[in-house]
């Protein structure tokens, strides 16, 4: 049941994003794109929700609708109560967003970039200062807080952009792809400023992301899209889970192989593939059964020589799912985004 706010027109209850059959064309030239394709998708108060997927996937499409950047081609959304194309200014006052790039002017010092981001959104002028000292301490820029911001390194420039993105503290937070182009280091430092603003200040966070290791890392949700379409939505563990362990024996002939691999067939959810003396054995489960296969195959006088229990990636469920590799999607990747086609 979702109650009306008859003051504000703000629904009180329910998700902080909703949309239903969300779709996004692009026109270029003779060429139709379709970016996003009939999104159903609900996040909830307080949530740190990932959208994965390769280079072209729809994520930015997704997340520039939902900041009222480009208008949907069809399909309804809504962001904080508001509908995303007729209260487009309510859903701008309701969220922060912190695009791809850098957001902040590169001559200004970092914490004045913040005060008047701060002041631009109507602060007085000591509620500003105050905002942006938090706001510095928050992100560990603090003792950087004095330089231009074109001397800050890439991971202080990107925890500024999205200091700068809570100025007006919004409850509910967008992130296009707030790491791409870190050094490692710095990456694991936003993720875990990112991490925190959910967990101590309750923030829902929508972030996009190409790194596997990012949103497994972090997010408690993740919502893998592949050619605009949401292909898997769950926790990773859960889709991890689903998919199982990958169980790799070697054996001293063929034809033990090919006897662990009828043994193995029986195995509740068991895809199995034997090569030459190798069988490979995905399975729920698979690393706690391990054992007891080997003491079994072991007793039937095929015991195996080598064994080896890997558990499943995001990756791997992303190769499940599309029969592609994520990594290799997102290296091989060659398509570019332009201009054309635009909304208002
Ligand atoms: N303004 C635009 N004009 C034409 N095509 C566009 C435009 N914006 C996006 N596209 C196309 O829509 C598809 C989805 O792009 P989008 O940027 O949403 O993907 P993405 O998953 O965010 O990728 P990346 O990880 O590279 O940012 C791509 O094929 C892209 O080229």
């Amino acid at each position: 049941m979702v109650d009306m706010d008859t003051t504000t027109g703000r629904k009180s209850s329910g998700p902080v994003i909703r949309t239903s059959a969300l779709t996004r064309t692009f026109t270029r030239g003779k060429q139709t794109v379709e970016a996003v394709r009939g999104l159903d998708l609900e996040v909830h108060d307080g949530e740190l929700v990932a959208l994965l997927g390769p280079n072209g996937a729809g994520k930015s499409t997704t997340l520039r609708m939902l900041t009222t950047l480009i208008a949907p081609t069809s399909g309804t959304a809504e962001v904080a109560g508001f509908d995303v194309v007729r209260d487009q200014r309510a859903v701008r006052q309701s969220i922060g967003y912190v695009g791809q790039g850098n957001a902040a002017a590169h001559q200004q010092r970092g914490r004045d970039e913040v005060v008047s981001q701060a002041r631009a959104h109507g602060l007085s002028r000591s509620e500003a200062n105050r905002q942006a000292d938090e706001l510095l301490e928050t992100f560990d820029l603090t003792e950087h807080a004095m330089r231009p911001v074109s001397t800050l390194s890439g991971g202080q420039r990107r925890r500024l952009d999205v200091a700068i993105g809570l100025v007006h503290q919004p409850r509910l937070m967008f992130l296009d792809e707030p790491s791409t182009g870190l050094d490692p280091q710095n990456r694991v430092n936003l993720q875990e400023q990112v991490r925190r603003l959910n967990r101590d200040l309750g923030t829902t966070i929508v972030l996009t992301t190409h790194y596997l290791e990012e949103a497994d890392a972090i997010a408690d949700r993740v919502i893998v899209i592949d050619h605009g379409l949401v292909i898997a939505d769950d926790t990773a563990t859960a889709l991890k889970a689903g998919l199982g362990d990958l169980v790799s024996l070697g054996f001293a002939r063929p034809q033990d192989a090919s006897a662990a691999a009828a043994r193995a067939e029986r195995l509740d959810g068991a895809s199995v593939t034997t090569t030459g003396t190798s069988v490979d054995i995905r399975v729920p489960h698979g690393r706690d059964l391990a054992p007891s296969l080997v003491t079994d195959l072991a007793s039937t006088g095929t015991p195996a020589q080598r064994i080896e229990v890997v558990s499943a990636t995001l990756d791997d469920v992303f190769l499940h799912l599309t029969g592609r590799s994520l990594r290799e999607s997102n290296q091989t990747s060659t398509d570019s985004t332009t201009d054309e086609g635009e909304a208002a």
